[in-house]
């Protein structure tokens, strides 16, 4: 495990990064396992200001019987772990160093499709615990942006690659994934989160 730190500010926000955390095999066969339940993706409704927009991506989550964790108004489904897909968690929970239990998955088509400016809702995240973000296919941008001071971070998020975001982060930074035309190659996100059982 080679991470490289991002954020480690004086407010408890942290930030490490792994270019390389899945081999190329692991990447291949880790992306034909979620390109086989592809038509379980769908795009979130998701409530803002009172409006209902469709989001500018697909989405589908994974995790353990019986878990709910909602945002923006977007009660989903847990679907049941793909082998490789748990496989992948319970590595990454090692490195967390605490249970995930659920995963909510972006499939960026194209570089049409993207998540704007947001920080997770953590309070149905089992507080402390952190949230790991797996990138499979097309690079791309991700940004990070301090809510007070505007300080901008930028890292190129590789195939294969592992973000987590820990500490204070949600609560003192914002991020995203832009648009990025020219982008031709589909790009999937999970995001393995400690969702707090109800
Ligand atoms: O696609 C990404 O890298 C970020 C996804 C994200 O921020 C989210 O699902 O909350
Ligand atoms: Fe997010």
């Amino acid at each position: 495990m080679s991470q490289v730190s991002i954020i480690d500010d004086a407010d408890g926000a942290i930030v490490d990064y792994d270019p390389e955390f899945l081999d190329a095999g692991e990447r291949t066969a880790l992306l034909a396992e979620l390109a086989q339940v592809r038509d379980r993706f769908d795009r979130d409704r998701v409530v803002m200001y009172g409006k209902t927009i469709d989001s500018p991506r697909l989405v589908c989550a994974f995790g353990d019987d019986g878990l709910h964790y909602r945002y923006a108004g977007v009660d989903r489904t847990t679907h049941p772990w793909p082998p490789r897909l748990r496989a992948a968690r319970d590595r990454i929970a090692a490195v967390c160093g605490h249970s995930l239990n659920y995963a909510l998955v972006n499939l960026y088509r194209t570089g049409d499709d993207y998540i704007g400016w947001h920080a997770d809702k953590v309070s149905d995240l089992v507080p402390g615990s952190a949230i790991a973000s797996l990138s499979l296919g097309a690079a791309r941008p991700f940004q990070l942006r301090h809510k007070a001071t505007g300080a901008d971070h930028e890292v190129l998020l590789a195939s294969g690659s592992l973000l987590i975001m820990r500490g204070t982060c949600q609560q003192f930074y914002k991020h995203a994934l832009p648009r990025r035309r020219g982008v031709t190659e589909p790009r999937f996100n999970v995001t393995f989160r400690h969702v707090r059982a109800v």
